[in-house]
């Protein structure tokens, strides 16, 4: 076994994971690793098993073969509550959960259940907890919405307050699915930009490829429930591999003055 890619500091690691519901693989002997630290675009048409994929890691639904670990470490081995201090979650459903669940609560209240990781029993919340909510929200340009009720926030204004509650977390990695949805171009970037600023693990599912190759070190592609491609963003999320895995014409541009690129399409004629 090689310890760089087994041992401590590996990142998140699926290892041939499978998940099978009614028969159907909706994933598929996925395998590949999010190195520790850097920022992993999860990619792929709809329907593809992206958020499925997600879901082995934060332990909502368990592979059905295969295993995933963190800096080696088998998450469905470990006890739920360090999971919980490990890898933090800003899901899909979040804004619909916590409305339901939050029952008219601030946002300052809603960032604070995210230490309740690190407490034992009901100990109350100290002043170090409430530091970090606070250098939470403000992360994620959310402090001026801190006494302000969740419920009643727009859909970008709560994708704020998630993010700022996986941060609060205190997690050093983060899987966040489609995190960018209801915001607006400005904080698209901004929010990916904190992410990568972060220097966590992450794993980001997105669908916005030109967001993928600016903000994101890695790039994993699947294409019905199978790993197609992974590896530097840039060599994965190439012409002909988007052309392959999403059916559209791509040309890849360079930018001007540096060695980003970025993806135009149209659509490809029957
Ligand atoms: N509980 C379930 N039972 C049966 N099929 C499911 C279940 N959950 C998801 N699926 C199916 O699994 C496939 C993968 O879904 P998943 O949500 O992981 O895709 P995705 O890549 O995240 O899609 P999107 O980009 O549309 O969010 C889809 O065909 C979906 O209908």
């Amino acid at each position: 076994m090689n310890p760089r890619q087994h041992g401590p500091g590996e990142g998140l690691r699926f290892d041939g994971v499978t998940v099978e519901r009614a028969g159907r693989r909706l994933v598929d002997d996925v395998g590949f690793t999010a190195p520790a630290g850097q920022v992993t675009a999860l990619v792929g048409p709809n329907g593809s098993g992206k958020s499925t994929l997600l879901k082995t890691a934060y332990r909502l639904i368990r592979p059905d073969a295969g295993a995933v670990s963190l800096d080696g470490e088998d998450l469905w081995q470990l006890p739920r509550r360090q999971v919980a201090r490990r890898v933090a979650v800003m899901a899909q459903e979040a804004q619909a959960v916590v409305d339901s669940a939050g029952m008219g609560q601030s946002v300052l209240d809603i960032v604070l259940m995210a230490r309740s990781v690190h407490h034992s029993g009901f100990s109350p919340d100290t002043d170090a907890d409430l530091d970090v909510v606070v250098r939470s929200l403000e992360t994620a340009r959310a402090g001026h919405l801190a006494d302000r009720g969740f419920a009643e926030l727009s859909g970008g204004e709560k994708q704020r307050v998630l993010l700022a509650r996986a941060l609060a977390q205190g997690a050093g990695t983060l899987l966040l699915d489609e995190p960018t949805n209801h915001l607006d171009i400005a904080f698209q970037m901004e929010l990916l930009h904190i992410v990568r600023g972060l220097g966590r693990t992450a794993v980001v599912a997105v669908h916005d490829l030109n967001l993928a190759l600016a903000y994101c070190d890695h790039a994993a592609v699947l294409s019905s429930g199978r790993l197609v491609d992974h590896g530097p963003v840039d060599q994965v999320l190439t012409a002909g591999q988007v052309r392959d895995a999403f059916g559209v014409q791509a040309t890849t541009m360079r930018l001007p003055g540096g060695d980003q690129t970025r993806l135009a399409f149209e659509r490809l004629e029957a």
